[in-house]
């Protein structure tokens, strides 16, 4: 569970402080599956920086599964990341001069994974996203879509407890579009916590949750997506 209380967050630029989140409380339940559905500008990514412990509330608490993070130092905190958070970055942050199956076991690795099993977990992964024709080759060398399905099998492949995925849908075609859905719903149906931040509406109504971000705070999306077929992406906002 993933429980924010009262969190302010800031950048800081020159002298200027640039308010994001404002007083955000918010619990994102054990084995929910919330997409974000919000403007862009609005601190999507910074929330979710927050949830994955990447970032630091200016203000506020963040508990996760009851522990308060801003009691542990930062090699606790990237201990607790690497037992509990997969993260799909919106720009990938695949590893340049890794192959893919190595960046794949890179993530196996941190997350302390026996090296005899990585190879192949690497693998099966990146069979379930299409990839198995691309093992040895360079993230370079790789579409966006293609970079983009590395990186979702590197986020699931440690098995974490929560996944926090930034647009994972944002560049695939609909065949893509539709495997990296069944993934995503296979990892909640078996009992992970999915936080989603997406603009297309059929992902978006993949997810038991919708909320919105405004005036810097979690809120209840006010018109959740009906259950008309909408045609593949179609901007929710
Ligand atoms: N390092 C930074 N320094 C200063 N301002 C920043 C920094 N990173 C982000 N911002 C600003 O914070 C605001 C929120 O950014 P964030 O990336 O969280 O938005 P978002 O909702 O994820 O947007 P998008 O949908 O376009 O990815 C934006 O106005 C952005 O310009």
């Amino acid at each position: 569970m993933l429980t924010l209380h009262d969190v302010t967050y800031a950048y800081r630029l020159g002298q200027r402080d640039i308010p994001i989140l404002s007083g955000c409380s918010w619990t994102f339940e054990a084995g929910s599956f919330t997409a974000i559905c919000a403007p862009s500008g609005s601190g999507k990514s910074t929330l979710l920086n927050i949830l994955g412990l990447l970032d630091r509330p200016t203000r506020g608490t963040y508990l996760l599964n009851g522990q308060d993070t801003s009691q542990l130092g930062d090699r606790a905190q990237s201990a607790l990341r690497a037992r509990t958070l997969g993260f799909l970055f919106q720009n990938f942050r695949l590893v340049p001069d890794l192959s893919v199956q190595a960046n794949v076991a890179l993530a196996l690795e941190i997350a302390g994974w026996p090296a005899r099993d990585r190879a192949a977990r690497a693998c099966d992964l990146l069979e379930q996203v299409g990839l198995a024709e691309r093992l040895q080759h360079f993230p370079p060398e790789l579409s966006g879509g293609e970079a983009q399905r590395v990186a979702l099998a590197r986020a699931l492949a440690p098995r974490p407890q929560v996944l926090l995925a930034d647009e994972p849908t944002g560049n695939l075609d609909p065949a893509n579009r539709e495997r990296i859905l069944a993934l995503l719903s296979a990892f909640h149906a078996d009992g992970g916590t999915l936080v989603m931040v997406t603009h297309d509406a059929a992902a978006a109504r993949a997810a038991s949750h919708q909320v919105t971000l405004q005036g810097g705070q979690v809120q209840p999306l006010a018109q959740a997506p009906v259950a008309a077929p909408v045609a593949v992406g179609e901007a929710l906002v």
